[in-house]
């Protein structure tokens, strides 16, 4: 039906149509396959559209590609507002954002159609075999094996080891701003990789394996950029990122190796591998010799696993911690000296709870007993949830809403922020206020509500280790260190970077405190104070709003004790 004909300048097709000759040029022919395949790409992005917000024309083929190169709150926020569902399209990929509580967690709550969605440079960096791209039973099975190491008889295990650290960083971060302000974020990273590596290695690392990995791990956390080069060429990021990996997989190696040696000798428990190493020992035994011998049953009757599986689900653990709890951490020291009122009352907590001995050492008891703390560190991550949205990829048509199906194989992005930030559970939900944690508050009475570590089969695993880690080191901090913030206009504004940081990344001086005389204010305040008026002024004068005595109250009542049997 066509021909072609050379001509001396171009070349021209010609098409026979119903007896009718068409001549087109080869431009022509170009532009009008460019047309087709836009049309196809708008049509396309707005049936999958629908009645959601979003874009009402897709910029051809790369949608709002540029937009998501430099993310910032601001921008997610505007998104967040459009509407409980919105929608992006980056080139190929349609995505929707759940905003409202329920849509999140009608989505972390539905398997049957959604599995988290992990960037390319994730599946090369932590390797396609890690257990942290299992979906399914599969996954639930192997999540199972791996709860007996965050109970509250194995968190006690591992404080030893966490303290230790904190008291190496504690004296660095004196040394590194003696004579100014410096900028902390990267201290907080280094910080957390070091507690990550002790929990999860013990004394099986070396503290120049742990900065070696601290120095390559930032690495990790760059490469994992939403779209990377497919291919790994030699010194892009995700070849960094794959050497920062083999670095860490080495490490991690050599500790499983000797932390087996170690639990076949008999030897105590000191960290997680421990901990997971000496379940497989009692669950072999227990299959060896069975019940008839009168063997105690282990709590999970788990599978033996290679050095290597250990060593690549720690590397997923310190992936999925590391930014997170840095995060936090950076927050939390900034708001504790943001706000000091809060801090003294961390202060008198701790130095009560150690009965006025700042060296007490750090024991799970002890961390059961630092509420106001806890209050605290609560509200840190819900002012500032480290993770803002989880990314998750959807197996089939979703039906999320009677008017709306999410298509199959769109990325649907549920948002924590928002039920976070919800102003009827969280009155004043931009202030900063520990007591809303407290008897006297809300935030307790809306447990949904509590989105900081997701929901559903993927829920964070390790949340309670995280929650403890920040409530012992945050608590040790305001006994042994004072500081101070200098603030800038960035402060306040957070930065995107896997996670979120103040954008001026945290400007802090520390200096040396003695908890002496805070101690001994309180005990004489304590003995100053009426009996019979115990309680009944400071409950009338506590209101959600002020960071009043509440805690001095019962600390007092503590103190009592302690000093009658003084
Ligand atoms: C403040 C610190 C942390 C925050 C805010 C945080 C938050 C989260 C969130 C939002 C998820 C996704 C949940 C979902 O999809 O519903 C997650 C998953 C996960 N987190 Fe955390 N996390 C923190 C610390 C940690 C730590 C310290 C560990 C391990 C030691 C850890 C291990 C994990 C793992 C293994 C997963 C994936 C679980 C799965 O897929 O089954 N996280 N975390």
């Amino acid at each position: 039906m066509g021909t072609t004909n050379v001509t001396e300048s171009a070349v021209k097709h010609t098409l026979h149509l119903f007896g009718h000759e068409l001549h087109f040029s080869g431009w022509t022919i170009c532009f009008t396959i460019l047309a087709i395949l836009i049309a196809y790409d708008q049509i396309s992005y707005q049936i999958q559209k629908g009645t959601i917000p979003g874009p009402i024309v897709k910029i051809p083929f790369m949608g709002s590609f540029l937009d998501s190169m430099k993310p910032t709150f601001e921008k997610y926020h505007t998104k967040w507002m459009s509407g409980p569902l919105s929608c992006v399209s980056v080139f190929h990929k349609f995505v929707v954002i759940a905003s409202e509580r329920e849509m999140s967690r009608k989505i972390l709550n539905s398997p049957n159609y959604v599995q988290p969605c992990v960037v390319d440079a994730g599946k090369k960096i932590l390797k396609p075999n890690n257990w942290v791209f299992l979906d399914g039973k599969a996954h639930v099975e192997y999540r199972k094996g791996l709860n007996g190491l965050f109970t509250r008889r194995a968190l006690a295990n591992y404080l030893p080891a966490q303290e230790a650290v904190y008291n190496k960083y504690f004296k660095e971060f004196l040394d590194y701003s003696k004579d100014d302000y410096k900028q902390y974020m990267i201290p907080f990273r280094d910080i957390n990789v070091a507690v990550s590596c002790r929990t999860f290695c013990g004394s099986y690392i070396s503290d120049d394996a742990i900065t070696e990995i601290a120095d390559h791990y930032w690495r990790i956390t760059a490469a994992m950029e939403l779209v990377n080069f497919p291919i790994v060429l030699p010194f892009t990021k995700i070849w960094y990122g794959i050497k920062a990996r083999d670095v860490v997989m080495k490490f991690f190696m050599n500790a499983a190796a000797q932390s087996r040696k170690n639990m076949e000798a008999g030897k105590p428990i000191t960290c997680m591998m421990d901990e997971w190493i000496h379940e497989m020992i009692e669950a072999r035994e227990y299959k060896e010799k069975g019940a008839a011998e009168g063997a105690e049953k282990p709590s999970i009757l788990i599978r033996d696993f290679s050095d290597e599986e250990i060593s690549l689900t720690f590397l997923s653990f310190l992936f999925a911690s590391q930014d997170a709890t840095s995060s936090a951490m950076t927050w939390l020291f900034q708001m504790l000296a943001d706000n000091p009122e809060v801090l003294r009352k961390v202060r008198e907590e701790q130095i009560s709870i150690r009965n006025g001995d700042p060296k007490a050492p750090i024991t799970i008891d002890l961390v059961d007993k630092m509420e106001y703390t806890r209050w605290v560190v609560k509200e840190c991550l819900r002012l500032r949830p480290p993770v803002l949205m989880v990314p998750y990829r959807v197996k089939k048509g979703f039906p999320i809403r009677s008017d709306y199906t999410i298509p199959k194989d769109s990325m649907v992005v549920p948002t924590l922020w928002c039920a976070l930030h919800d102003p009827e559970v969280f009155p004043e939900p931009d202030n900063f206020i520990p007591e809303r944690w407290g008897p006297e508050g809300t935030a307790e009475k809306s447990p949904k509500s509590w989105l900081v570590f997701g929901t559903g089969p993927h829920v964070c695993l390790g949340q309670r280790y995280a929650v403890m880690h920040l409530i012992a080191c945050i608590g040790k901090a305001s006994i042994e260190l004072d500081w101070k913030h200098k603030r800038t206009e960035d402060s306040d504004t957070q930065m995107i970077f896997a996670t979120t940081f103040p954008q001026d990344m945290c400007y802090l001086k520390f200096s040396p405190f003695d908890s002496t005389k805070l101690w001994n204010e309180l005990r004489h305040k304590k003995h100053e104070k009426p009996e019979k008026h115990e309680g009944h002024d400071l409950q009338r004068e506590q209101s959600i709003n002020t960071v009043a005595s509440s805690t001095t109250e019962s600390l007092a009542e503590g103190l009592t004790q302690t000093v009658t049997e003084a």
